[in-house]
């Protein structure tokens, strides 16, 4: 009941006047049924007393203009419930779709990180497309259903108490076989979560641009696609096994039901031989097929509606799920440029649900308007601290102070604001190129001066001159008219995004991994010269780019394990000095 209501609040909250209409007009419907009933029965009678005793034609005449007056209610009454139920259905799944798109905006990024996040978002995505619509069709059936009912039972009151009572009870069996299987397949569904996530990946790596090269290169596609069969396969067989024994149980318990019905009308037709009332025999036959099918209907819409609210559930279990915590932080404004630095002292982190400590007591500083590169071998722990900086993770131990003050101590958003990002797998927004850079200061979508600014600081003057139609030609493929950049001219759009907000603090990951030798000295030059007053912190493998650093830092197993200016790192011989001698050795 918990579940129906809160349904319905979700329902009323999107569309109330479709609700309002739908409900009216289902009750209204519900209604005919005793109408019809009544109706019959006298006209039944009036035709009867008619042909037999000669009375007057008139009343049998009007009650059959009320019958026909009801058909005809009837009928509009069902075009126009359709119509209102078309448009919320058409209403509904949008609509949650952006209330879960609102939900995914204030979870964390561990909780992203976490599969059990993607089970329930997928479980919430797949049911709000329909459920939301169907507890409301089987709510208002099995109101229509239990209105009918008693508007029909208040008509036949006056007959057989005893047979309307075994109608009522019939179907009761088969109704319970229905919620039984219910259970079933909820319980089914929610064990194969793992398995529809496997089916969703599977399904993104066959239908998407970005994924068929190597699936089609190392001939992936039939082990997919096997893959895939067998899952669904196995959903399939599981569905048929629970669907055939509830056909059966059906079945043999709705034989109880039919029985009832068959000896009801025996009994209704000995009645009537007896009394010569054709005409209640007449209502009696109408109304007991009515309470029956009322009766069936309120059950199975009631199953229905049980069975809609356990899967609704999903979507209330996504809804409900912790928000951001980390959004409660400090008011501390950021400062337009730092005056100390950044400081890590003994920074310890495990990821949630992961013993093993990732970063272990990392202590360094990154002073004012100065550039540290983190070194190290891959899984060393840097992006994780970066991670930690921009507060998408909140680090286990230790701190990180931003001009003397704990990160916490600041506004969350405005902390975010202030620095200036390259991630490692940055983002291709399928979008013009004045959004790909304007995305990094949304208030300069439209600055034009600003946006080329920034692309040239970049390296990215001749990805945008070779563009027709500059700063607003489309980029990527999935919309008419793109133009597809390679992976570095890509790079350096994402590297003018993160300059364009002229922000204190620049996090670079990788910053320059995909551009050619020349065009990366040309940049690291460019963005020295140009931002000589931000602090930035840079993670890259390739020396060249490391070189431009004041200082380095190099990461090992989660601890500093050494620090210094290159040319100190180099005399001391470490594992900075061999990384460098390495990649060295494979230019000669
Ligand atoms: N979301 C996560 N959940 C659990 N463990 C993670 C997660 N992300 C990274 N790790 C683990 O943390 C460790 C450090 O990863 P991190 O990405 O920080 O390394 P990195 O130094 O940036 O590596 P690379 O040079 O390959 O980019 C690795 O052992 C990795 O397996």
């Amino acid at each position: 009941m918990r579940l129906a209501a809160r349904s319905l609040r979700l329902l009323w909250r999107t569309s109330p006047r479709q609700v309002v209409s739908v409900s009216v007009l289902s009750t209204a419907s519900a209604l005919l049924p005793a109408v019809q009933v009544y109706f019959t029965a006298r006209m039944v009678q009036a035709v009867a007393d008619a042909a037999g005793r000669g009375a007057p034609a008139a009343p049998a005449l009007t009650a059959g203009g009320c019958l026909a007056g009801a058909a005809v209610a009837g009928h509009f009454l069902a075009v126009l419930h359709d119509h209102q139920q078309a448009l919320l259905r058409s209403r509904l799944p949008d609509a949650l779709g952006l209330t879960i798109m609102e939900k995914s905006a204030r979870l964390s990024l561990g909780q992203f990180e976490d599969p059990d996040t993607y089970d329930r978002l997928q479980r919430a995505t797949r049911e709000s497309a329909f459920r939301p619509f169907q507890v409301l069709t089987h709510l208002i059936a099995t109101g229509s259903a239990a209105v009918s009912f008693l508007a029909v039972g208040a008509v036949l009151l006056g007959t057989s108490v005893p047979v309307a009572v075994a109608i009522c009870l019939a179907p009761v069996p088969a109704a319970l076989v229905n919620l039984h299987f219910s259970r079933r397949t909820h319980a089914v569904e929610r064990a194969r979560a793992d398995g529809r996530r496997r089916l969703t990946y599977l399904e993104h790596l066959l239908t998407n641009d970005q994924t068929y090269k190597e699936t089609r290169l190392f001939g992936l596609v039939p082990l997919l696609l096997g893959r895939s069969r067998t899952l669904v396969e196995g959903f399939h067989a599981d569905d048929r096994r629970i669907e055939h024994r509830r056909a059966v149980f059906s079945a043999l318990f709705g034989l109880l039901s039919a029985g009832t019905l068959v000896a009801a009308i025996l009994l209704a037709v000995r009645s009537a031989l007896s009394t010569g009332q054709v005409g209640v025999l007449a209502g009696y036959i109408a109304g007991v097929t009515l309470i029956q099918a009322s009766v069936r209907s309120l059950f199975a819409s009631g199953v229905h509606l049980y069975e809609n609210c356990l899967f609704l559930g999903h979507l209330f279990e996504f809804l409900d799920m912790e928000e951001q915590p980390a959004t409660a932080g400090g008011m501390l404004p950021v400062p337009p440029l730092l005056a100390r630095g950044i400081e890590f002292r003994d920074v310890r982190f495990s990821y949630p649900g992961d013993e093993r400590p990732v970063l272990d007591g990392v202590s360094f500083t990154v002073p004012a308007g100065s550039c540290v590169a983190l070194v190290g071998r891959n899984g060393s722990g840097k992006s994780t601290l970066l991670k930690l900086l921009t507060r998408f993770y909140e680090p286990t131990g230790g701190s990180i102070l931003l001009d003397g003050r704990p990160l916490a101590d600041y506004h969350l958003e405005d902390l975010r604001e202030n620095i200036g990002m390259v991630f490692q797998d940055y983002q291709q927004y399928e979008a013009p190129v004045r959004e790909n850079i304007g995305f990094g200061r949304v208030s300069a979508l439209d600055d034009d001066r600003l946006l080329w600014q920034a692309a040239v600081t970049a390296g990215a003057r001749e990805v945008l001159a070779g563009l027709p139609r500059g700063l607003d030609a489309q980029l990527g493929r999935w919309f008419a008219g793109g133009h597809q950049l390679s992976g570095g001219q890509w790079q350096k759009v994402a590297l003018a995004r993160a300059v364009v907000r002229r922000a204190p603090v620049m996090i670079l990951d990788e910053p320059t991994a995909a551009i050619d030798a020349a065009a990366e000295a040309e940049v690291f030059d460019v963005l020295r010269r140009v931002h000589t007053r931000a602090t930035s912190l840079l993670v890259a493998h390739r020396f060249s780019a490391v070189r431009t650093a004041d200082h380095i830092v190099v990461l090992d197993g989660g601890r500093v394990l050494e620090q210094g200016a290159h040319e100190e790192l180099m005399a001391a011989g470490g594992l900075y000095a061999s990384l460098f001698d390495l990649q060295a050795a494979g230019y000669h």
